[in-house]
């Protein structure tokens, strides 16, 4: 796959993509943190499966950085070989799905960088939405860049910013003076791990614990994957510094009023996993709590209710639970294939979602079923499944939609098709209704959102084309065609 742009990888297709994860690890006791890191990547996979890379450094002696990244897999990346010869006590690591810069090898995170101060590794899960004005200024004045992703731009400012700085946390806090948009990082310096927190919190990231080692995740279903306890989540704004010397030490100067955030409302709908607490949120109760509000918003008579895997499955239940109609299961996924996978060519690319789902007849024959899926973007996923229902037998197909429709592009890391791809372009539901042949349609109302998230602010710009901050003046989405 290497050197492909997105197109010819397949991923653009259909569906909307996920968002990279991060991850951090410093052991205070000095073990070897690069399997853990490699672990904590593993429960990240479904938020990038691009590439992926992990950086390790060791906090005595000559603090030698080692890396390795690539291309595909965590699994498919990293070998025991590949693990048993990265050495150190603290580590970064991420999974990618690109959203600024192409999707190369070169591309590939954690950015490492060597400077007068030491060596410096940097992941980011985000999007800039001022990275071309501000690399444009940093090229004026002599600076060279390695990658064409939005992350260097960080990453530099970092590097930079430290030169005159008396820490690193103060050198990142100088950087977010800087970059605008969403961002969640995890930097190592040569003896401390740092994550920090855009204001707005559009991404995810926590701490946790395990022994005398500190954590830093997007999830933290990571945590649990790794056998370390949730401490808690980073504040929108935040910095944390984490060092033997000084422990957890919290910066949150660029912290706005808590009624400002704007935590992505997809994490909680598709990106997050189900087991994951954002937040104080559990992403699977959220969930359950979306099926809730469409069963007493939007209800219908019928035999069956399910769930589009994976995704649409908790809301499904949450449907059930409230409507008193039995949950069951009519589809069977191939759990051999990503999120991202090399798809059919697009002139039938259709045939895409046969090859990640199969119905069970003998569950659907005869019945009247509510399907719930979290999201339609395109509606291929919708269309196709609606057939293979009643192909198999259903009487009646009513479909429920665990989110409002779908209709304004993202500019802080949600990969959104252009605009008159999106199904719910210029269509009234009745009109979506017709395209993918259900015999019901309803979506999430907009005001349930609030409740779901237990009154958490969110952004929901993808439903309103209303942004916590002003859309951005030029392209962002840096070196590819999409
Ligand atoms: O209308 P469409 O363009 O088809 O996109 C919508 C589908 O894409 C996502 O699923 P996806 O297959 O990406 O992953 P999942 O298995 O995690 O739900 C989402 O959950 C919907 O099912
Ligand atoms: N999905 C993400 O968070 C991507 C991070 C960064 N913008 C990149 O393209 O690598
Ligand atoms: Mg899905």
């Amino acid at each position: 796959m290497e050197g492909k742009n997105r197109m010819e990888q397949g991923n653009v297709l259909d569906g909307l993509h996920e968002e990279c994860g991060v991850f951090g690890i410093y052991d205070f006791d000095g073990g070897n943190v690069a399997s853990s890191v490699y672990y904590g990547l593993l429960a990240l996979q479904h938020r990038g499966q691009e590439s992926c890379g992990i950086a390790v450094g060791d906090t005595d002696g000559p603090r030698k950085v080692t890396t390795h990244k690539g291309m595909g897999l965590v699994n498919e990346v990293f070998t025991p070989e590949i693990l048993e010869n990265m050495h150190g006590d603290i580590g970064v690591g991420h999974t990618r799905y690109s959203t600024a810069g192409s999707s190369t090898r070169e591309n590939a995170q954690p950015l490492v960088l060597n400077y007068i101060k030491g060596t410096l590794a940097v992941a980011h899960n985000g999007n800039l939405i001022n990275a071309p004005q501000l690399r444009r200024e940093l090229e004026y004045s002599g600076a060279i860049f390695q990658t064409t992703i939005d992350s260097e731009v960080i990453a530099y400012h970092i590097a930079r910013e430290r030169v005159n700085s008396a820490s690193v946390e103060e050198a990142v806090s100088h950087a977010m003076n800087k970059i605008q948009g969403a961002y969640s990082l995890v930097v190592m310096s040569p003896r401390k791990l740092v994550g920090a927190r855009d204001p707005y919190g559009f991404r995810p990231l926590c701490i946790g614990k395990r022994d005398n080692t500190y954590i830093l995740a997007s999830e933290s279903c990571a945590l649990q994957t790794i056998g370390a306890e949730f401490v808690r989540d980073v504040e929108p704004g935040e910095i944390v510094s984490i060092s033997p010397k000084y422990g957890i030490v919290s910066d949150k100067s660029h912290c706005l009023p808590k009624e400002k955030a704007a935590r992505c409302i997809f994490e909680y709908i598709y990106f997050a996993r189900p087991d994951s607490h954002i937040d104080g949120v559990s992403v699977y109760g959220s969930r359950i709590e979306a099926g809730k509000y469409l069963a007493m918003d939007s209800p219908v008579d019928a035999d069956l209710v399910v769930g589009v895997p994976e995704s649409g499955n908790a809301a499904a239940l949450g449907y059930s639970l409230q409507s008193g109609i039995p949950y069951g299961t009519a589809f069977v996924k191939n759990s051999y294939i990503g999120r991202t996978f090399i798809k059919p060519k697009q002139s039938n690319r259709e045939s895409s979602v046969q090859v990640k789902l199969s119905v069970l007849k003998e569950a659907v024959a005869g019945k009247r079923i509510i399907m719930i899926d979290d999201s339609i973007v395109r509606g291929t996923t919708s269309d196709r499944i609606v057939k293979m229902l009643r192909d198999a037998g259903a009487t009646e197909v009513h479909m429920r939609v665990s989110s409002p429709p779908f209709l304004y592009p993202c500019y802080f890391g949600t990969d959104v098709p252009a605009r008159e791809q999106l199904i719910a372009y210029n269509r009234t539901v009745e009109d979506i209704r017709q395209v993918i042949g259900a015999d019901s349609l309803a979506y999430l109302k907009l005001e349930r959102l609030s409740d779901m998230v237990g009154g958490l602010p969110y952004c929901s710009g993808c439903f309103t084309g209303k942004y916590p901050l002003d859309p951005p003046t030029e392209d962002i989405r840096g070196d590819y065609d999409k």
